[in-house]
């Protein structure tokens, strides 16, 4: 299994290409360790997804990153400043899309919207943001009146409003319909065309496949391995399991090698066949249920 790289503190070098830099955080809610030397690097225009399971301290990090939460150990930057002292215009560089309801609740999605641009320089129009959140037809109503999945869609679209250098998303999608959700990936694909850095939590694999140009799964309180999503878990997706019926009763072998089990198998058989043959190997799912734990290192996966 790869582990995160833990180097002794290279902050502020490489400034220009790091968005943010993380270094042995810590967290803990009364004693209890929730995050316990967690080191993460984002780098600048890249989409980065956060993996891991309920409880696994997804929001407690992102929150560490926006400013909004006191980390207990660890070096952090975020665009060159320590969140815990960023500034206000430190702040205005980033987008935020939280768990949480969106403001301006008796407002109307649209007057919500232009109520918000007067806090941003140079805010996305309106028109714009209602037409990539598919809002349009919603422009209209009160945002306490929106369905939970429309009001995801208003964060995301406040949370993008201010041109933001770097954005996060804590689950972005939850709730959202399919369709909103490939609009949401568009809009995350448009953020990423323009250069803007993007950090997301989510609990949509296929999501972190589409999206993410590398994705991280934190376990106990660490990352427990970086990669793209094609290669996470490279040593748990190099075994097969290949597998097939003999007497009536499945047999099965995982393997490095499965080149070497077949012919070693064939060259068993009489006719040369195998019935029920297959050849296994992990897809993101399994590998990264294997990272958290969840089952055992040699479990089956996606025909190969
Ligand atoms: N303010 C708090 N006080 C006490 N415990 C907290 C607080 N905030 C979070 N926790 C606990 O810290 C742990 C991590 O929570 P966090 O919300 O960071 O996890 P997560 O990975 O985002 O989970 P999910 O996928 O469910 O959103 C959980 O056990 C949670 O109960």
């Amino acid at each position: 299994m790869t582990t995160t790289e833990v180097a002794p503190l290279p902050l502020g070098t490489g400034v220009d290409e790091a968005a943010l830099t993380v270094r042995g955080l810590g967290k803990s809610y009364d004693g209890r360790a929730v995050l316990d030397g967690l080191d993460l690097d984002v780098r600048r225009g890249e989409c980065f997804a956060l993996l891991g399971p309920n409880g696994a301290g997804k929001t407690t990090t992102i929150e560490i990153l926006e400013g909004v939460r006191r980390r207990d150990a660890g070096e952090v930057r975020v665009l060159g400043e320590d969140p815990a002292r960023g500034r206000r215009e430190w702040r205005a560089r980033m987008g935020v899309v939280s768990q949480g309801e969106p403001a301006g609740q008796a407002l109307s999605v649209r007057e919500a919207l232009d109520h918000f641009a007067r806090y941003h320089a140079l805010p996305r129009p309106t028109d714009e943001l209602l037409a990539a959140t598919g809002l349009e037809a919603k422009a209209g109503t009160r945002v306490s009146a929106l369905s939970g999945g429309q009001r995801r869609r208003l964060a995301v679209a406040l949370g993008v409003q201010g041109r933001p250098e770097l954005v996060f998303l804590d689950e972005p999608t939850t709730g959202m319909d399919p369709v909103a959700r490939r609009q949401f990936w568009e809009l995350v694909r448009g953020l990423r065309a323009d250069g803007t850095t993007v950090l997301l939590t989510t609990h949509y694999l296929d999501e972190a496949a589409e999206l993410a140009d590398r994705v991280g799964v934190i376990a106990e309180g660490r990352l427990v391995d970086v990669a793209p999503p094609a290669e996470l878990g490279a040593d748990l997706r190099r075994r097969a399991t290949v597998s097939w019926l003999e007497g009536g009763a499945r047999r099965q072998v995982v393997t490095e090698r499965p080149a070497d089990v077949l012919r070693d198998l064939l060259a068993t058989t009489t006719r040369g066949e195998l019935p029920g043959l297959t050849v296994t190997r992990p897809g993101l799912e399994d590998v990264y249920l294997q990272l958290v734990g969840a089952v055992p290192a040699t479990a089956g996966g996606d025909p190969a």
